[in-house]
């Protein structure tokens, strides 16, 4: 992220925006995201005309007149020519947790405006003043693990669900040279109640950073983003180039580490990247916690010599883990695997395969292959144990006509019109660029779909 700077005019500069037909911002109608959808306006007149710019306004349905204000915000594209489109918040609103559940609603409604519109890029008007606020927010809360890498703060693109980059263009820009820039074209906009509701947690930091001291406070914060995100892409890196070269996919649903990724398990990095495989390997979208994860690895480095004779065996975070005397094997645990479901298109399964749907699907389920495994294990991973490669194999989804097993589901074998695409877990719902060398290692290593390049110029 760059220092603070003034002129929001530069902002768009670094996106690579050429070749898309269209980009999305996502605007509240506050303050930031109207500056952006103007600033994205006249950049794209001056350097991508044939690129059509959409602004999307989510309307939560949590407030009395929210409706006014998406329709305020249409106005005010239409006088500046650009197309609109408000997308409601229908669902039932959960009692707890609310705040969580409506960015979930609003990332999931702009990804849909996204594909609708053809397009894999949504701008939002994210500021230096929210990452300095959401560095404060988690430095304080503490939360993160012993690397901290949420004091990384916000990336300046996420993919979110594996298609759809969220780009933050102003994160170095401060809030105050967005509003003289909307202020010296005579723009207004909507100031939103909660904001300064100080009962809330960012409200009350934003006003503590508008006292006395604020500005160094909010340099501060700045800076160790700064200095966390390098250390957190520096870290992926390191689990990157170990999972490239010490892991493999022995069979299907069997991943097999070589005994010099634990040997080199005193490392940051050798940590990270098995917390990554657990997490994809279990289906599970958080790490597994550090201090347990760094047990095992210290467990397995002090006692795999005597392995040799009995396998020494560990299960952590859905995942079985069985170091023997040729590696040490990971699959999903046999407990706890899903019931039997109807197939339906984009369907997660298990947190660890997209089910892809495209056929009838009257009379079928989806359901782990199970004992079944029995009889094609042979096929697969001829220098494992076959012990191994039946486990491995009876957690994977397989399509069922009642009791009949009509085959595995794989990624490309696509039997009756369904497919079971593999996704990394802990990436499958965000992935902040920050983390795209490691992502792309274990997508690679599970065969999953790789994520499309971000759409930020490269330095
Ligand atoms: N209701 C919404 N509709 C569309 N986009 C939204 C909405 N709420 C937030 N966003 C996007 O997410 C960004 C950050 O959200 P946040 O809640 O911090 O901003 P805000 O205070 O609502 O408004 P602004 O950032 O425009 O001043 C916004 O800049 C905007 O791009």
């Amino acid at each position: 992220m760059p220092g603070a700077s003034t002129d929001p005019l530069h902002s768009l500069s670094r996106l690579d925006l050429a070749h898309r037909s269209t980009v999305i911002v996502a605007v509240s109608g506050g303050s930031d995201s109207t500056a952006l959808l103007l600033l994205t306006k006249e950049f794209l007149d001056r350097n991508a005309p044939a690129t059509r710019l959409v602004a999307v306004t989510v309307d939560h349905r949590l407030r009395e007149g929210s409706a006014a204000e998406a329709a305020a915000v249409a106005r005010l594209a239409a006088r500046h020519g650009i197309a609109h489109r408000t997308l409601c918040w229908n669902e039932a609103k959960p009692a707890s947790g609310i705040a969580a559940a409506a960015r979930m609603a609003r990332y999931e409604l702009l990804a849909q405006a996204a594909r609708a519109e053809g397009t894999d890029v949504v701008l939002t008007g994210h500021t230096a003043d929210d990452q300095a606020e959401t560095v404060l927010m988690r430095a304080a809360r503490g939360d993160g693990d012993r690397l901290e890498r949420g004091l990384a703060g916000m990336a300046k693109a996420t993919l979110f669900d594996g298609s759809v980059w969220v780009v933050r263009p102003l994160l170095g820009y401060r809030r105050e040279a967005l509003r003289n820039f909307l202020l010296a074209r005579d723009v207004t906009w909507i100031e939103d109640p909660t904001n300064a509701n100080e009962t809330y947690e960012r409200p009350r930091l934003r006003a503590a950073l508008g006292r006395a001291g604020g500005d160094d406070r909010h340099a501060d914060a700045l800076r160790t983003a700064r200095e966390a995100a390098s250390r957190r892409e520096r870290l992926g890196g390191e689990a990157a180039e170990l999972i490239t070269v010490h892991a493999d996919l022995a069979a299907p649903g069997l991943v097999r580490l070589s005994r010099e990724f634990v040997g080199g398990g005193g490392s940051d990095g050798a940590l990270y990247a098995l917390r990554i495989l657990l997490a994809s390997v279990g289906g599970t979208p958080h790490l597994p916690d550090e201090a347990r994860c760094a047990q095992l690895l210290d467990r397995l480095n002090r006692e795999w010599p005597l392995a040799a004779a009995k396998p020494l065996c560990a299960t952590l975070s859905r995942v079985a883990v069985e170091a023997r005397r040729d590696g040490l094997f990971l699959r999903r645990e046999l407990r706890d695997l899903p019931q039997p479901v109807l197939p339906q298109d984009g369907m997660l399964w298990d947190g660890r395969f997209r089910l892809r749907v495209t056929g009838e699907t009257e009379g079928l389920s989806v359901a782990p292959l199970g004992p079944e495994a029995a009889e094609i294990a042979e096929l697969y991973g001829a220098d494992v144990a076959a012990s191994l490669v039946r486990a491995g194999l009876s957690t994977l989804p397989c399509l069922w006509r009642g009791q009949e097993c009509l085959s595995l589901l794989r990624r490309r074998t696509v039997r009756q019109g369904i497919a079971a695409v593999p996704v990394a877990a802990p990436f499958a719902r965000f992935l902040p660029s920050f983390d795209l060398a490691a992502a792309r290692a274990i997508m690679h290593l599970l065969r999953a779909a790789l994520p499309p390049d971000p759409p930020l110029k490269r330095h």
